[in-house]
């Protein structure tokens, strides 16, 4: 496979298979581009834009965007940094531009001990072996807090090196902390918190490739908007109009209906910037309120 590095198509590269693929690739269908994957294909044609969606590992994307071989890349922070760091310490270009912070991927770098293992502070941390997949992430963090402890680099299974011998504390990611518990580990401090970041190499596009950024940059905010957004309809009694606004979240200004032959009751529409909670719902429920609906929104503009 050749990727041609002055291709007039928009390449971006996104994770071929992991935690962040079907998240990177929903995304940019929901901002109008349509894909059809061949599994094994490393490479694929956009069918109504001239863009290729270029699948790999996402240990390679930083890399494929700082040197620029892609045109934009979606990897998580954590990576990114991981790589900047390890180009900075071996004289390589470690530039891009980060264009947006995603809404998905979050998860934390932390150092975990067993749990028999008993620990008051960073201090403990001296003279001890830490097994991760991020060393310069790690050895930074270590300099920063002014702490001497050796790093083994593994590629994977990080989790079971302390019960293997091979280390005597991990830095991993975490996310619900499922993992740790599983391996009797216990997170003690976190040293990065990521999630997936949209990033542009900084060398010149063609305007070609720029209207197409500058076009796909206000669809993402606005998925991303929408997402956290919900509408909400509901009836609610004239007499309690009030009470009832002020339990909206994010509803200054809602749009308030007359009913069909009702005086005593008004619908009230809202988009609003929060979900509903169940509490809320019970409380406007009590309030005299009915027909509470509750709506995702799949796209916002302006
Ligand atoms: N538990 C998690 N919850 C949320 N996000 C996560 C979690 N684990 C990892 N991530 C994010 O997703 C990225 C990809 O994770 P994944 O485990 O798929 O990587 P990988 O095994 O290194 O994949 P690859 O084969 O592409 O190298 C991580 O670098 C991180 O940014
Ligand atoms: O705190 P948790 O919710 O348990 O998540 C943490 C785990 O998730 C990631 O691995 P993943 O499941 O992506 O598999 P991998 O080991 O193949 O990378 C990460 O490497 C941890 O092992
Ligand atoms: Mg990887």
């Amino acid at each position: 496979m050749v990727v041609q590095q002055n291709s007039s198509r928009l390449t971006i590269a996104i994770q071929k298979s992991g935690r962040l693929s079907q998240a990177s690739l929903a995304l940019l269908e929901a901002c109008g581009f349509r894909f059809s994957l061949h599994e094994a294909k490393l490479l694929a044609h956009c069918q109504n834009q001239p863009v290729d969606l270029l699948r790999v590992r996402d240990d390679d994307i930083p890399g494929l965007v700082m040197d620029g071989v892609v045109d934009l890349g979606l990897v998580g922070e954590n990576v990114l940094e991981e790589v900047r760091l390890k180009r900075l310490a071996t004289q390589l270009e470690a530039k891009f531009k980060l264009l947006r912070s995603l809404d998905y991927g979050q998860c934390r770098l932390a150092i975990a001990l067993p749990k028999e293992v008993p620990y008051q502070g960073i201090q403990d941390l001296v003279g001890k072996r830490i097994a991760t997949t991020y060393p310069y992430l790690l050895q930074n963090y270590l300099q920063r807090v002014g702490v001497a402890a050796n790093t083994a680099v593994l590629t994977g299974s990080v989790e079971v090196a302390p019960r293997a011998g091979l280390a005597d504390a991990i830095c991993d990611l975490v996310s619900t902390g499922a993992t740790l518990e599983a391996n009797g580990l216990v997170e003690r401090e976190v040293i990065f918190r990521s999630q997936a970041q949209l990033i542009q190499r900084t060398t010149p596009l063609s305007s070609a490739k720029q209207s197409i950024i500058d076009q796909l940059l206000p669809r993402i905010d606005g998925v991303q908007q929408a997402r956290e957004s919900k509408y909400i309809m509901l009836h609610a009694p004239i007499a309690a109009l009030e009470q009832v606004i002020a339990l909206l979240p994010g509803a200054e200004q809602p749009t308030v209906l007359p009913l069909n032959q009702r005086q005593d009751i008004a619908a009230i529409h809202v988009v609003s910037t929060e979900n509903l909670f169940w509490e809320t719902m019970e409380q406007l429920k009590n309030l005299g309120c009915s027909s509470i609906l509750v709506m995702p929104i799949e796209k916002m503009m302006g």
